[in-house]
């Protein structure tokens, strides 16, 4: 569970985030819109603890986030645009690789089968990472979070560029580790997507959250005109 308290972040004089209150339960997709600019990477960095709010809060699974880092990045996974792989080692290296670094070591049948399960194919897996398309490393990035045992995703834009088949695969992920419990917060710019995948919707505008709803409660053509109507209106 991930919860910003009060979020507010400067940048010299610029208000980039102006007082953000938000939960992500367990079991919960909550997707981020709004224009470029708004706050999204920012509010998502902070939970990442890349950089620090300049008032407010992060708690994860409660706790507050700065009281032990160490486990709260223990429990998160982060897949942003383009997931940062050695481009000549194979999948399972470089899931190996970066599962050591957390301190897991998996044998290399169960390195395979996550990298499988996630949706590579299974030619692909010992292949080195610059043969791979976009969509193919951000499923080394979901093998990650599962191998992990991640229960905190949070990703910035992950299927921009994908294609429609990449991109539902990568949804289809998504709502998978969901009914595993995990709590993903997503920023994108793909309203179909959040409508489709997201359990809440929050709609940012100039460092604000202008309005938060569960995905059930409208329909994508009413989702996209509040969308304009929010992007338009003069505060
Ligand atoms: N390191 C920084 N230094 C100065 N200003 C920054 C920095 N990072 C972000 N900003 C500013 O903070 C605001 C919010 O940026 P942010 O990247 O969070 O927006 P975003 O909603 O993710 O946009 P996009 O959709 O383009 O990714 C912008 O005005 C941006 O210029």
């Amino acid at each position: 569970m991930l919860e910003a308290i009060n979020l507010k972040k400067n940048f010299g004089d610029h208000q980039a985030l102006k007082g953000i209150n938000m939960t992500v339960n367990a079991g919960e997709i909550f997707c981020l819109l709004g224009a470029n600019g708004a706050g999204k990477t920012t509010t998502i960095n902070i939970f990442l603890n890349f950089i620090k709010p300049t008032e407010g809060q992060v708690l994860v699974d409660g706790e507050p986030m700065e009281k032990n880092i160490k486990l709260a990045r223990k429990k998160m996974v982060y897949i942003p645009e383009n997931l940062m792989l050695y481009p000549h080692l194979s999948g399972v290296e470089n899931l190996d690789f970066f599962l050591r670094i957390g301190g897991i070591s998996l044998n290399k049948e169960n390195l395979e089968q996550q990298l499988i399960s996630s949706g590579l194919q299974d030619n692909f897996i010992h292949r080195s990472v610059s043969t791979y398309s976009k969509g193919m490393r951000q499923k080394v990035g979901i093998a990650l979070a599962k191998s992990k045992n991640a229960s905190i995703l949070l990703l910035d834009e992950p299927t921009s560029g994908l294609d429609p088949k990449a991109s539902n695969e990568f949804h289809d992920l998504l709502l998978k580790m969901k009914e595993d419990g995990v709590s993903t917060l997503m920023a994108t710019h793909d309203l179909f997507r959040a409508k489709s995948t997201g359990t809440h919707i929050g709609i940012m505008k100039n460092g604000e959250m202008v309005k938060t709803l569960e995905s059930h409660e409208i329909d994508y053509q009413d989702l996209e005109q509040l969308y304009l109507e929010e992007m338009v209106r003069l505060d």
